[in-house]
């Protein structure tokens, strides 16, 4: 779990139980008996320095990971990643959307294509249906109750400006840590394709030459504080049951809890916050690229499982890096993952494609 700010945010209570090794069913969409089903805790830092006995045992932790529940806690990332650039970036994320709401405004996000800038509450609804006008009628019933913004790669001057981020006027400090932050997943996210590479038994590096050209959608996330009755009425919540889009999505939460990944049997399962990792999950493009051997899991964000002070949950903040296949990628079921044709599960499809219907149905026509 990380710091998110000293000075805009109260602290959030820490979470007193070990929450992998007591990993509770939360809301039981079946009658079926308690799951096995949990979420992994890796120690990557081998797979940076070890023997390559120990890099392919963590391969193997991380693939199975992947199969067996699409969710892994990561560890010993920060040889790539500091600590420190996470806490700072988290301190920015609270430091932007502390800014007037007119000012976030004029960022406001655009189109699928560019999917870039400020997502009022409400706008997003993020789902499964594929339709756009099933989740319109889904965001009127029940909207996510949240505000995030979205920043990609740094493009060339040329560049026409709606594909181009949207960067707050004068604030240097914003743009730098952002662009810092999503240099440094990158690095990671390379790793931990490698560690997959290396788990299906491809070459390891495999799947850097379609994953390089940092088509990646980066995320800040603000939950506002939220009265119990408006979460807990079963109307709203912090983010509707969904599945990821891309590769793999590296997420940093804070303290506040509230992440669920739902089980093979139905069930919500809680994955709290657990100090010194990140959450990692397989998004819906790897699924399609492994021929559905890796899991893309339904997960959602609801109130915390602690009780709220005075009737009211505290804020949320999170970062999501969303880590895509190159635009270009045409994702066909990886070789290893079927015997003959008829065993592909899906069509080929173009990686651009695919994220801008899948980004149309979320948000909605304009
Ligand atoms: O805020 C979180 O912890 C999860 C957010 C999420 O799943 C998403 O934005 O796709
Ligand atoms: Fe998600």
């Amino acid at each position: 779990m990380f710091r998110v700010t000293r000075i805009l945010l109260k602290a959030h209570p820490a979470p007193t139980v070990n929450p992998v090794a007591t990993a509770k069913v939360i809301n039981s969409a079946t009658s079926a008996s308690p799951d096995s089903f949990h979420i992994p805790i890796i120690n990557f830092e081998p797979f940076f320095s070890g023997s390559r006995l120990s890099k392919e045992t963590v391969a193997q932790e991380v693939l199975s990971g992947f199969v067996n529940s699409g969710f892994i806690y990561l560890k010993g990332w920060e040889k790539v990643l500091s600590k420190d650039v996470v806490n700072t970036t988290f301190e920015e994320s609270a430091r932007f959307f502390a800014r007037p709401t007119e000012e976030k405004a004029e960022l406001q996000w655009m189109t699928p294509e560019s999917n870039r800038g400020y997502v009022t509450a409400g706008r997003e609804r993020v789902s499964r249906l594929a339709s756009v006008d099933e989740i319109e009628k889904l965001k009127k019933a029940n909207p996510d109750i949240k505000e995030s913004m979205e920043i990609g790669k740094e493009m060339p001057a040329d560049t026409p400006k709606e594909f181009t981020n949207r960067w707050p006027k004068d604030d240097e400090q914003f743009k730098s840590t952002m662009t810092n932050f999503f240099e440094k997943c990158h690095a990671l996210h390379l790793e931990v394709l490698s560690s997959i590479a290396l788990g299906l038994g491809l070459e390891p590096r495999w799947f850097d030459q379609h994953c390089d050209a940092k088509d990646h959608n980066l995320r800040l996330l603000h939950y506002p504080s939220v009265k119990k009755d408006q979460i807990s009425a079963n109307k709203s919540n912090r983010a509707g049951a969904h599945t990821d889009y891309g590769t793999i999505t590296l997420l940093f939460q804070d303290s506040a809890g509230g992440l669920e990944v739902l089980s093979p049997t139905g069930q919500y399962i809680a994955a709290p916050p657990i100090p010194g990792t990140i959450v990692v999950n397989a998004g819906d493009l790897l699924a399609r690229w492994s021929n559905d051997k890796i899991m893309s899991t339904e997960h959602r964000v609801v109130a915390p499982a602690s009780s709220p002070d005075n009737d009211v949950y505290p804020a949320r903040y999170s970062i999501a890096f969303f880590a895509n296949p190159n635009y270009e990628t045409e994702i066909e079921a990886l070789e290893g993952t079927f015997r003959n044709g008829k065993e592909k599960k899906y069509e080929r499809i173009n990686t651009l494609d695919y994220l801008v219907q899948r980004l149309t149905a979320t948000y909605g026509k304009k």
